[in-house]
């Protein structure tokens, strides 16, 4: 039997998001926002599945913190519907949202959880899409403007803040690949929206720095590990820009204030550049306190010309995979935390890591003993980087409960807890009490 040993201090959570939990969609005097007119179109999203309703958890949220309470967790990582605070994206502020989260985190606070706070979690508001969105530079101040009012709100209530969730989702995953929204497929969006979202990221932690915040600020790239198929040059560029375009992309900027020349390059040789203005280098170099990392899982890469914006494809090696068809490789978190420590021995949360296993009720019990085999292998990588001497300072598992997995619909589950979306029942995993476990003791233990 192995013991891992976790520090006193070390933040145990989970992890959700805005729209992919809270439904009440038209209430509240909530706007809409671009997922809400995403998943309304026709072929977007699997089965044509929305967040109208999602978990409910806008209603249900008390239900949601005693999960939370019974779980154990010290920490809850969410994020906030800007279109609840300012439904048209930068116009008036809408008090009924306001006093929802005040609601919320009030409660969390009671129950003894610290609040870990998402701003942007991929529902911009659909009032600043129509005007362009991130490609539009008026979404920067935009976004500060929001921001401000959510610092200087809950100034004192919430001390762990995040800007941006997966900024390569947001850019690139959106706005080229297109998978998610607003569904576009144009290389130099991509760079616009990456490049805007990083100046009002920037912009954003100088606000927070002004008011005098009592609290810590960061960014949470989800995070690729690639290693290359064969050791030709193609192939390891191909890996090379795949880990760069997640991380480097958006944390050279930050922590270097400029971009991975490598990579720059690349688009430059296609004639796509990302649109600098004076002082916006400058505006996103500003000092963060921790990153959040996302990680899933890694991949082999070898280079093909036809393989889209990177001309790199993902080799399927036969490794076993979850669900939704990502294979499970822990290695991958030890190796690009490790990686990351080029900019330095920074504090680093796992904001997300999980798998979707969609195990379904058995006599009352969702048996979901895959999720805890993936669960415990990436949290012994954890500790591993710990032992290393790396400040890796929390963990918080995708997801608390099953939820509106964007494209996919509701097909896909991640939760720690089952959700029936016609009844809205919660029901604890097992892999929910294997967690519970390991975060009532602060270690885990493996067979061997
Ligand atoms: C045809 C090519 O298709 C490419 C699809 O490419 C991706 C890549 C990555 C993802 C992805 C999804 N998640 C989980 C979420 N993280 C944030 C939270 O909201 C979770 O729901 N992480 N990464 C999806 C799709």
């Amino acid at each position: 039997m192995t013991i891992f040993q976790f520090p006193n201090d070390f933040k145990w959570g989970t992890a959700t998001a805005a729209y992919q939990i809270e439904g009440a969609a038209r209430e509240g005097g909530r706007g809409p926002s671009i997922w809400d007119t995403f998943s309304h179109t026709p072929g977007r999203v699997f089965n044509g599945d929305n967040g109208d309703v999602a978990c409910d958890s806008y209603h249900r949220y008390e239900e949601d913190v005693e999960l939370m309470k019974e779980l154990g967790i010290n920490t809850y990582r969410f994020s906030i519907s800007w279109s609840r605070i300012i439904p048209d994206g930068d116009g008036e502020i809408n008090q009924e949202g306001l006093d929802y989260y005040h609601r919320f985190v009030d409660k969390l606070l009671e129950a003894g959880i610290e609040p870990f706070c998402t701003l942007y979690h991929w529902d911009l508001p659909q009032a600043l899409q129509d005007v362009g969105g991130w490609e539009n530079r008026r979404s920067i101040d935009a976004f500060v403007k929001f921001s401000e009012v959510m610092y200087r709100e809950f100034n004192g209530k919430i001390r762990y803040w995040l800007t941006f969730n997966e900024p390569w989702c947001i850019a690139f995953l959106s706005n080229v690949i297109g998978v998610h929204a607003p569904g576009k497929q144009d290389l130099q969006a991509g760079l616009d929206v990456a490049h805007n979202l990083l100046v009002a990221h920037g912009k954003s932690v100088s606000k927070f720095r002004e008011i005098g915040v009592d609290g810590k600020i960061g960014i949470a790239p989800n995070v690729a590990w690639a290693v290359p198929y064969s050791k030709n040059e193609a192939d390891q560029g191909a890996a090379d820009r795949n880990i760069q375009v997640f991380s480097d992309w958006f944390l050279d900027p930050i922590y270097k204030g400029s971009y991975p020349q490598s990579l720059y390059s690349w688009f430059e040789q296609s004639g796509h550049v990302p649109p600098i203005h004076e002082g916006d280098m400058e505006a996103i170099a500003q000092p963060i306190d921790h990153i959040g990392i996302n990680y899933y899982a890694m991949s082999v890469n070898r280079f093909n010309p036809d393989g889209g914006y990177l001309q790199m494809e993902e080799v399927d090696m036969g490794l076993v995979k979850t669900d939704i068809g990502w294979p499970v490789e822990s290695r991958g978190l030890y190796e690009v935390i490790h990686y990351l420590q080029k900019y330095g021995n920074i504090d680093i949360y796992i904001t997300e890591n999980g798998a979707c296993i969609n195990d379904d009720i058995v006599n009352g019990k969702v048996n979901d003993v895959r999720r805890i085999s993936y669960l415990q292998q990436h949290i012994a990588q954890v500790h591993r980087v710990i032992q290393d001497g790396i400040n890796l300072k929390g963990y918080m598992a995708w997801s608390l409960m099953d939820n509106f997995e964007w494209a996919e619909g509701y097909r896909m589950r991640f939760g720690l807890v089952h959700v029936d979306y016609r009844s809205l029942k919660r029901t604890p995993k097992e892999s929910f009490y294997w967690y519970q476990n390991v975060v009532k003791n602060g270690w885990m233990e493996t067979r061997k």
